[in-house]
């Protein structure tokens, strides 16, 4: 089976400025992959080639072995984003909200009302179902973001730091319910994050800095070949950093 995620080789320049420098790495079907990185460490960057917004023009990107670039139809169906930003219609239901992403996505009307409120039961948000966007709160918020990444049912799901700006309980709470989803469902998940603590129970850890890969591999690994006790201090020390975020950071 081809890798969820394969990026070989990819470089990426605004202008004259390189924001990626020949980034290689895959991950496997069924993992939870973690991208560690500091503000402008490229995973906006990153996120921007894999989901085909910018085109890559050196390297190359696959999903499931279906080049973004060169098959970007099979490529994108087998991939869900949550973006940072957010990107809900505050003036919309939840309802219409993911019902209009489903009709985007070619699913009937019965078929995406039976998969929004199978989402919603997952995300625990059942009772939101016809609730204004603008009432809910940023934790239930990132949920339906979620539910309506889910909602073409990738196999790949990708989320650019997705609790940024979240309190500690709905952080823990939305990593929760995405670890439950990789171990039920089986889909592959590739989690960009800067903060540390959000690496811990991972198979696979991605430590991007200033545009280039410094470790990939099992946690374990990547923590032991640098000398470290922890991914904090392995981080660390690759990175040169004196302080790593945590969580606490946040709040
Ligand atoms: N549109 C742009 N034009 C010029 N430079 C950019 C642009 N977008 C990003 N950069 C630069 O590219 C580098 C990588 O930025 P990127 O946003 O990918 O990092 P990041 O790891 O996602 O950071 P953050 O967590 O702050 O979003 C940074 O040096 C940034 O200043």
């Amino acid at each position: 089976m081809p890798a969820a995620l394969e990026v070989s080789a990819v470089s990426h320049f605004y202008g004259k400025k390189q924001a990626l420098d020949d980034i290689s790495f895959s991950v496997a079907p069924g993992r939870f992959a973690v991208l560690l990185g500091l503000n402008g460490a490229g995973k906006t960057t990153l996120f921007s080639l894999i989901s085909n917004l910018y085109d890559t023009r050196r390297g190359a990107i696959r999903i499931f072995g279906h080049d973004v670039s060169r098959e970007p139809g099979e490529a994108l169906r087998r991939l869900g984003v949550v973006f940072q930003a957010r990107t809900l219609d505050l003036d919309l239901s939840v309802r219409q909200n993911l019902s209009y992403h489903a009709s985007l996505h070619g699913i009937g009307r019965a078929e995406a009302l039976s998969r929004i409120e199978a989402l919603l039961a997952q995300m625990d948000m059942s009772d939101r179902l016809h609730d204004k966007a603008r009432s809910l709160s940023g934790g239930q918020m990132r949920r339906i973001e979620i539910a309506r990444a889910l909602l073409h049912r990738p196999p790949l799901l990708l989320l650019d730091e997705p609790t940024v700006g979240l309190d500690i309980q709905s952080r823990a709470e939305i990593l929760a319910t995405i670890r439950e989803l990789v171990r039920t469902e089986g889909i592959s998940v590739f989690w960009a994050t800067h903060l540390i603590d959000e690496v811990e129970g991972t198979d696979h850890v991605v430590i991007l800095d200033r545009g280039t890969v410094l470790a990939d591999g099992r946690v374990d690994d990547v923590v032991h070949s640098s000398g470290a006790t922890d991914i904090g201090g392995a981080f660390a020390l690759l990175t040169g950093v004196a302080s790593v975020p945590a969580g606490e950071a946040q709040q």
